[in-house]
């Protein structure tokens, strides 16, 4: 159940840094202030050669990274017709024959990437599983389209292509939206470090090879109510960029302070940008990792392309001197480690068999 009632309150439920949590829901004289939407940025400004230009963006952004912790980066330069030809080639991918989607099956991998079929993934543990199908790919300096040095620790494959004639189209599709997401980040990530009040360059020595991961999501049109698309939860890097296909919504939504559900459609030129547990660490809980989910109510397929992106593996990162409270104690944490837990709580819940306590699996 997403929603429970006592008598006298009602609760919204989520998994938040991997953990269960839940938010009341508040109503009339016991709301508090909070947003109702998700702000619009024009990004034109993240190209301007004038770092004043730079400065009143990184603010709007500031802004919204600490009331909401979403917001749609509209204009943002990325080639329109490369997002339609990406869309196109997932859902032609999502189209082949289950056998030729499952040799790639995410479960192979200790990365968990490749294909994750329907009902596998279950973030809410209250439902059936996810009503998605998905496709991940990410970071691996064995790929030579991305041009990263192999080191020993990353010197094993850590995407899977799928064989079959068929999906050639694939892989050169995804690099290219890969690319140009990539390039759009680092961008950004500058933007994000103005807003914190540091020099532009701040995280450039964290972020030389990022973690990074894309998505492909497919999310077919929902007839019950108690199912989700993708279980309510916080994303586990640094920020999360989200290309949504025109079609079906409501779909995503986002939780606000009164633990209301606040839709996110899609908006034309547009990605939708959300913070997430990383950055809300390294502010210590200023910028907000906003709780999301989606239902797909439309009627119609949804596809969803979120671009993820973190530091360096092997970096190691804290609570900003900025952000510090005096006779506080703060750890490091590695970013690398802490990811890789989560990602096995995230992509293991299915299998963990109610009770048993044991994650198994199946293929490695
Ligand atoms: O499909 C979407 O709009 C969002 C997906 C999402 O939240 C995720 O993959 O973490
Ligand atoms: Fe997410």
């Amino acid at each position: 159940m997403l929603i429970t009632e006592t008598e006298t309150e009602t609760y919204v439920y989520y998994h938040d840094g991997g953990i269960p949590g839940r938010r009341r829901v508040l109503t009339g004289a016991t709301a508090k202030q909070t947003f109702n939407a998700v702000p619009k940025i024009d990004m034109r400004r993240i190209y301007s050669e004038s770092l004043s230009d730079r400065q009143s963006l990184a603010k709007e952004v500031g802004a919204a990274c600490r009331d909401v912790g979403f917001f749609y980066a509209v204009n943002h330069g990325v080639d329109e017709a490369l997002l339609d030809d990406t869309f196109a080639a997932i859902k032609q991918f999502f189209d082949l024959p289950e056998e030729v989607k499952m040799e790639v099956h995410n479960q192979k991998t200790e990365k968990y990437r490749g294909y994750e079929a329907f009902l596998e993934g279950k973030l809410d543990p209250g439902t059936r599983g996810d009503l998605k199908e998905g496709f991940l790919m990410g970071e691996d300096a064995t790929d030579p389209e991305q041009n990263t040095p192999i080191t020993p620790s990353t010197a094993k494959p850590r995407n899977q292509w799928p064989t079959h004639p068929s999906t050639t189209f694939f892989r050169p599709a995804l690099y290219r939206y890969y690319t140009a997401m990539l390039s759009f980040s680092r961008r950004l990530l500058r933007i994000f470090a103005l807003a914190l009040d540091l020099p532009e360059t701040h995280f450039d020595p964290i972020t030389t090879t990022p973690m990074t991961n894309i998505r492909a999501v497919h999310y077919p049109p929902q007839s019950r109510d108690e199912d989700v698309g993708i279980g309510a939860h916080t994303d586990f890097c640094w920020f999360t960029l989200v290309c949504q296909s025109p079609t079906a919504h409501p779909a995503l939504e986002v939780l606000n302070g009164n633990g209301h559900w606040i839709p996110v459609p899609f908006h034309p030129s547009s990605f939708v940008v959300n913070i997430a547990d990383f950055l809300k660490l390294v502010t210590g809980g200023t910028w907000a990792s906003t709780v999301h989910r989606v239902r797909n109510m439309g009627g119609e397929e949804r596809y969803s392309m979120p671009f993820f992106f973190s530091p360096n593996e092997e970096a190691r990162v804290s609570v900003l001197e900025g952000f510090r409270r005096e006779g506080e104690r703060y750890e490091e944490f590695g970013v690398g480690e802490y990811f890789q837990r989560r990602l096995e709580v995230d992509r293991t819940t299915h299998l963990d068999k109610e009770g048993e306590g044991v994650v198994r699996r199946p293929y490695i």
